[in-house]
């Protein structure tokens, strides 16, 4: 099967800032990616290069297995801006039925695409009585047009409420589950670690990092974090036993140790018994991870 994108040691220079320095990445059918990165990182340039709107000075790049901004390329990728406008004076569904007959796709979908982004209620409102997730949610209507097999979003839920965020990302999930492969920028790292499958961190151009929150994990070699409760009546016996072990305020103890000590501390832990009431391994969280490479980078 055709990967949906693939990008091999693209560069891009706007004079003399290298705004992207040999990066790759691959995205196969139903991908969930999220691209990380601080401000200036390269993040939009990827994107912008994907969507054909500018050139590139060296690499490959092919999107469904054409030239990015090709006819081709172009009827299989969709894309959502940051700050996405619509005409306020236009219904949800005049808007969506202008896209199709730019898309020379029946209007007559306009009212399904609004229902499957959640927003069958309000097609018949102006867009200008919309709320700001409401609004995002025009913009992913837009972007379904066509069953798109590559969604590229730059930093869709940006302004969104929890729930809001999660119903977005729930609809995302059901994309990628038809096959759809989805690129997405954000700076909200706590749902991006739930909600893609691969991760890739740019910085200042460059890639530090890149695949699943467990390789990233591996990669960063961040201590883990292991909080244990004492058993009733057990917490001055505990913490004699783990005297490595600082009080927290909530009565557990905390400890952390490198990756590969974890396995034989928790043994440690199991072997006290009846001392210890329960037990929780803290990961390091995509946030860690990420300043740990930023951090690498100079940033
Ligand atoms: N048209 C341009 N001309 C000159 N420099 C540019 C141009 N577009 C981007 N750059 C530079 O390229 C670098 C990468 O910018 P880019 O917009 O891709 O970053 P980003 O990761 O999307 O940032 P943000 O999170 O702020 O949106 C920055 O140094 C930026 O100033």
């Amino acid at each position: 099967m055709t990967s949906t994108l693939t990008i091999s040691r693209l560069t891009k220079r706007f004079g003399d800032v290298e705004a992207l320095c040999d990066v790759s990445l691959t995205l196969e059918p139903g991908q969930r990616v999220a691209l990380l990165g601080h401000n200036g990182a390269g993040k939009s340039t990827m994107m912008k290069i994907i969507l054909g709107l500018i050139p590139f000075d060296a690499g490959e790049v092919t999107v469904c297995g054409a030239a990015p901004g090709s006819s081709s390329a172009r009827a299989q990728v969709a894309y959502l801006p940051e700050n996405a406008a619509f005409h306020p004076a236009l219904t949800g569904e005049e808007q969506i039925r202008h896209y199709l007959a730019l898309r020379r796709e029946p209007a007559a979908q306009a009212m399904g695409l609004l229902g499957r982004v959640g927003l069958g209620h309000a097609g018949k409102r102006r867009i200008g009585t919309y709320s700001k997730g409401m609004r995002q949610r025009v913009g992913l209507a837009q972007a379904l047009i066509g069953r798109p097999r590559l969604l590229v979003l730059d930093e869709p839920t940006s302004g969104l409420d929890p729930v809001s965020r999660r119903d977005f990302y729930a609809l995302l999930d059901g994309l990628a589950a038809e096959g759809a492969s989805i690129l997405l920028s954000s700076h909200v790292l706590t749902e991006v670690e739930a909600r893609t499958d691969r991760i890739l961190i740019l910085s200042q151009g460059r890639m530090v990092a890149e695949g699943t929150l467990p390789e990233l994990r591996r990669a960063a070699a961040l201590p883990v974090g292991i909080s244990v409760t004492p058993a009733p009546g057990q917490a001055e016996n505990l913490a004699l036993a783990l005297p490595a072990a600082v009080a927290a305020s909530d009565g557990s103890l905390r400890l952390t140790c490198a990756q590969d000590e974890k396995l034989g501390i928790l043994a440690r832990i199991t072997a006290l018994g009846a001392r210890v009431a329960d037990l929780e391994v803290i990961p390091p969280s995509l946030e860690d991870i990420y300043s740990s490479f930023s951090r690498r980078d100079g940033q």
